[in-house]
């Protein structure tokens, strides 16, 4: 007889109810697709071999490496990354896995990090968390200062950076902010994970932006603790380097409603949050391109100036993509181009 935890039972019972005839959980790399007609609601079964879909995407979208887009060159680190690469990979509900191109090669995770600190700070913080940041997509670039004056130091959701900044300091008063967010990470991925010193200095030293976001919330009494302290965290979180497998399966509650990737009976954070984050990814989490990205592949997404972006098929799958350069909104301009060919050869979104 198996035991099981309310919450697995529960999530159980949401995977037969999406895929009744378990094709999912029993085929090692074969998912069920949830198809519609315009009359009725079916059940279509798609044998789908995810290891070859993502060879596929690689050797499509190679040929365009290097021809458009830039690295994020305002921090000196990452302005020396070759465009010329390429890695996705994804890991399903049932801990199947498949990885293409470059997807073992460690790249700066960027603002992924906010999607981690977010997760981390919802479950040390619950609602208490959201007295200072908002949850409304911003519609400006994710370093901008414009809307923090009138809205009087409250960012307006907590992935772009004034939010994140905003996260960032209410963890410096719950926990080690530095140590937490590797902990986390490595419990998640299975592995252990680890900051990039060098990327680390080298956002310190050119983050005026940062600088001026986290003084002016402070201004508006809206930041507790020193400045120069959250942003030592919050350029530190950014500057985590992982894989596009270890992203994959690092964010792998978010497609399993809170539970741990790997640790059964453990949450990482409710399913209530769980859906919330996966909102929040879908309406804020590739900034002012979010509209664009709904439209376009219809998931939730965290992109990064690292060139990563991380999406989620709840229920189905996670799955990261990276190619360092990127669009004039900070996406990643092959990664949204392989997530819309997933998209549209697997009919995996949530619309
Ligand atoms: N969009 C991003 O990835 C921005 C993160 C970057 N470290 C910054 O603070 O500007």
């Amino acid at each position: 007889m198996v035991t099981r935890s309310p919450s697995q039972a529960r999530f159980l019972t949401k995977i037969q109810r999406n895929y009744p005839d378990n094709v999912l959980r029993n085929a090692s790399d074969s998912a069920v697709a949830l198809c519609s007609t315009s009359a009725n609601l079916v059940y279509a079964r798609h044998s789908m071999n995810f290891q070859l879909i993502l060879e596929e995407i690689v050797a499509t979208l190679r040929p365009q490496l290097g021809q458009e887009g830039a690295v994020a060159n305002y921090i000196p680190a990452l302005a020396r990354v070759s465009t010329n690469q390429f890695g996705i990979a994804l890991r399903t509900v049932d801990g199947h896995e498949a990885a293409a191109g470059d997807a073992f090669t460690p790249f700066s995770i960027q603002s992924i990090s906010k999607l981690f600190a977010l997760s981390i700070g919802m479950r040390l913080m619950g609602e208490e968390l959201w007295d200072r940041i908002g949850r409304e997509p911003s519609g400006n670039p994710f370093n901008s200062l414009v809307q923090l004056e009138n809205e009087q130091g409250v960012p307006r959701n907590p992935f772009i950076n004034a939010g994140a900044i905003a996260v960032t300091d209410r963890l410096v008063s719950h926990c080690e902010g530095k140590i937490e967010m590797l902990a986390q990470l490595s419990s998640v991925c299975n592995e252990a994970v680890h900051y990039n010193p060098e990327v680390a200095a080298s956002e310190a030293a050119t983050g005026y932006r940062n600088v001026a976001l986290a003084n002016f919330m402070k201004s508006f009494g809206k930041i507790d603790n020193d400045v120069a302290t959250v942003l030592d965290v919050y350029f530190h979180h950014c500057a985590i380097e992982m894989n596009c497998l270890q992203l994959a399966r690092a964010a792998g509650y978010l497609c399993r409603d809170g539970a741990h990737p790997y640790l059964a009976d453990r949450q990482v954070v409710t399913e209530r949050q769980a859906r919330r984050i996966n909102s929040l990814m879908l309406t804020c989490g590739t900034y002012d391109a979010a509209g664009e990205f709904a439209f376009l592949i219809g998931l939730p997404c965290k992109s990064g100036v690292g060139g990563g972006i991380v999406a989620v098929v709840p229920d189905k799958l996670t799955l990261c993509v990276w190619s360092p350069a990127l669009d004039s909104t900070g996406n990643s301009l092959l990664g949204r181009k392989a997530l819309e060919l997933f998209v549209a050869r697997t009919g995996l979104s949530v619309f």
